[in-house]
């Protein structure tokens, strides 16, 4: 099938879901009988119109309103069609159908390292209806999908899952990224148009994060937002504002600051309103920290930027902390810790960094037990959600291994580890609250004065 893309196209690839379609029709033809069940049999795929049906709805009549994606559709149905060598086995419509069951039912593959990697197709993970509150979400692990709870399920709860990316920053965006799924959702954040904040206190998922790297649930409950600062229409206008700027991927340094200095600007009354996990303000300090952790001059600043979004902005967002993504957000700290570690103990700190807070708080840390501690929480996150190939994880075992070889630990390694054995012993967790959390809380408390000096106004 390659071969002919080559020879009639000149190309070496073929776009996914035509590559996806080719494979379900091989199949058919080959006699496959679970696919056959789950798309519609042979003699229906070659237009019979008594033929089995399959097990998937493939929302056709939506598809057909959209003007040109069905266009697109037949499209995609013909080259599947031609390049698998296949005129003569099915016809162009079923193929088609075949491609709606497929739009319908397949995971975007959203990898939390490599962005978009494919498409995946489950028929029993395609049952799992859509809420943006869900109560379960699927991840990815290499080639396997892993179906994991959002929160507590109980018997004969529905299990719905997010068909888009939950943090998208308002009902309009999430509308549009679900279109070509046919259905307005009405989940309890988009019946009353909940924002991130409104939606974390009434998310069940909440208590959960006592243990996490913002176990104040309090805060969770009652966020120190000022919401009169800024009006819903506001907030929609500040996120069209900052669409209009250009992106900062690939640029220099120096040009990230420019577009940098822009964004907070316009995002001026989320800052005053100090609702940080409202987008486009944590795009903005997260890009940012991105850009710093690979300069010399900011590396340093790069760590309570990152403290800050894993706190209070990541929290509200994904409200589950086993959620790939805030696991992601612990690992970069830890990666940034072991290169202030350094810094400090070289003595190399205060010539890299002008800010005493920072530079003071990192001389009191521990930040060899700050990291042990993130690893551990770490693993007992997100060890038993995957299947043991996500490579940040294995980076992360291999990092706590590392620690645990370092001379002169013994007393901060034991209590670690009681810590993790049972994170509700007083000794343990007083000790993980002390030299885990409080430096990290102490961190991510700078990072809203270091944004102001280095982006506001009077630079
Ligand atoms: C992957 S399928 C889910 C399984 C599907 N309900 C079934 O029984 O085959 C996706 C389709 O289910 C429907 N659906 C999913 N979530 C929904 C929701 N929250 N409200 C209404 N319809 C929904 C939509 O038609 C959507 O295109």
């Amino acid at each position: 099938m390659f071969g002919r893309v080559q020879q009639r196209a000149g190309k070496d690839w073929l776009p996914t879901p035509v590559r996806a379609l080719a494979q379900v029709l091989i199949r058919l033809k080959a006699g496959d009988q679970a696919v056959a069940e789950t798309f519609g049999s042979l003699a229906w795929a070659k237009g019979a119109s008594d033929g089995e049906r399959g097990i998937l709805d493939g929302n056709v009549e939506g598809f057909k309103k959209h003007d040109q994606v069905w266009k697109d559709f037949e499209i995609q149905a013909t080259g599947a069609v031609v390049y698998a060598g296949l005129e003569n086995d099915f016809s162009i419509p079923r193929a088609r159908e075949i491609l709606c069951k497929i739009q319908t039912n397949a995971f975007n593959r959203l990898d939390p390292d490599a962005g978009m990697t494919g498409i995946y197709l489950d028929p029993v993970l395609a049952m799992a209806n859509h809420s943006c509150m869900p109560s379960a979400f699927v991840s990815f692990d290499q080639r396997n999908a892993v179906l994991r709870a959002w929160r507590d399920i109980k018997e004969g709860d529905e299990i719905t899952i997010c068909y888009v990316d939950v943090t998208l920053p308002n009902k309009a965006a999430r509308q549009e990224a679900l279109k070509l799924y046919h259905f307005e959702c009405r989940c309890p954040r988009c019946k009353d148009d909940l924002d991130v904040y409104q939606a974390c206190q009434i998310d069940p998922a909440l208590p959960l994060n006592s243990l996490s790297i913002q176990p104040d649930l309090e805060k969770l409950r009652n966020p120190p937002i000022d919401r009169s600062k800024v009006s819903k229409e506001q907030l929609d206008a500040i996120y069209e504002a900052w669409k209009t700027l250009p992106t900062t991927e690939g640029r220099s340094e120096a040009e990230h600051m420019k577009i940098a200095r822009k964004r907070w600007e316009i995002c001026k009354p989320l800052v005053e309103a100090r609702m940080w996990a409202i987008e486009p303000l944590t795009t903005t300090i997260m890009q940012l920290a991105v850009c710093w952790q690979l300069s010399f001059k900011m590396v340093v600043y790069a760590l309570p930027l990152l403290c800050f979004v894993s706190t209070e902005c990541d929290p509200f967002k994904v409200v589950t902390p086993f959620l790939p993504w805030r696991i992601k957000g612990i690992v970069t700290i830890v990666q940034m810790l072991a290169l202030t570690a350094e810094l400090t103990a070289s003595g190399a700190l205060a010539r890299r960094c002008d800010h005493e807070g920072l530079v003071g708080t990192l001389a009191t840390a521990d930040q060899v037990t700050m990291c042990e501690g993130l690893l551990r929480l770490v693993m007992k996150q997100g060890g038993d959600s995957n299947t043991g190939g996500w490579h940040v994880l294995k980076q992360a075992k291999a990092m706590l291994e590392d620690i645990e070889k370092l001379p002169g630990r013994e007393t901060e390694t034991a209590m670690l580890r009681v810590w993790e054995k049972d994170p509700e012993d007083p000794e343990a967790s007083a000790f993980f609250h002390d030299q885990v959390i409080k430096p990290i809380t102490t961190l991510a408390s700078l990072a809203p004065e270091i944004l102001e000096d280095k982006l506001g106004s009077k630079k």
